[in-house]
């Protein structure tokens, strides 16, 4: 089953809330054509279905809280199964978020050849979010709960890019800069594939 996606290409986009991580990714599904999955996006369709599993969802992003790990991997394994045979690569957006879900990641799935380090200051994600918040309709999109996304971010999901920079992998990108020039340091790491 996961064989169909052996030969793909793999690249975790991580970085905190708001740090640019879907903008980006949309421009290089647009350039590159590269099939995105944003495990925040995957999670947000199982609660707007209305499902049982949704409601429990939910609770948790709401609180800004990680919903257990096998739950995210199924759903990117189904979303990726479901792409194997059109796609040359996948954007893993939003995932892992934390060290273990990397290693489960990569024993049911397959390796990443590169993670996009999408960097901004908590300052500015901060400000990114509460902008967005005025109209994207995220119940996680408020102030308290992005205080406590922020703080599991540096907690739990910076440590990811010390594991895969020990395998040489990361690729830094100053999301401070205007989105275009964001997105000319992304270009250029994955033309270096
Ligand atoms: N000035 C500026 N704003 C940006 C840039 N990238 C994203 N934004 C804005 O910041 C907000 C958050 O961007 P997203 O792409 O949704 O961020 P994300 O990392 O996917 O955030 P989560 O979905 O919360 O994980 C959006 O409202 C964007 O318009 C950038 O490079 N420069
Ligand atoms: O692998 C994941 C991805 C997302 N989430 C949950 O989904 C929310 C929104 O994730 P997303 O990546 O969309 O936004 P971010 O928190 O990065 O701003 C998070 O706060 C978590 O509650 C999770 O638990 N595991
Ligand atoms: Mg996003």
């Amino acid at each position: 089953m996961a064989d169909k996606i052996k030969d793909a290409k793999i690249i975790f986009v991580v970085g905190g809330p708001g740090s640019g991580k879907g903008t980006q990714c949309e421009k290089v599904v647009t350039k590159y054509g590269y099939t995105h999955l944003s495990s925040g996006d995957l999670l947000r369709a199982e609660v707007a279905s209305g499902s049982e599993r949704g409601k429990q969802l939910q609770a948790i992003m709401q609180k800004g809280e990680l919903v257990p790990l096998d739950t995210v991997l199924d759903m990117i394994k189904d979303a990726m199964i479901a792409k194997a045979d059109v796609s040359k690569g996948f954007l893993i957006d939003g995932y892992p978020r934390e060290v273990k879900q990397g290693e489960e990641f990569e024993k049911k799935i397959g390796k990443p050849c590169l993670l996009l380090y999408i960097d901004a200051k908590a300052e500015t994600m901060v400000k990114r979010l509460m902008k967005r918040g005025e109209t994207s309709g995220r119940a996680d999109d408020n102030e308290e709960t992005i205080k406590k996304r922020l703080d599991l971010y540096y907690k739990a999901t910076e440590p990811v890019i010390a594991f895969y920079e020990s395998r040489g992998i990361v690729k830094k990108i100053d999301s401070e800069l205007p989105v275009d020039e964001v997105f000319s340091q992304v270009a250029k790491a994955i033309d270096a594939l």
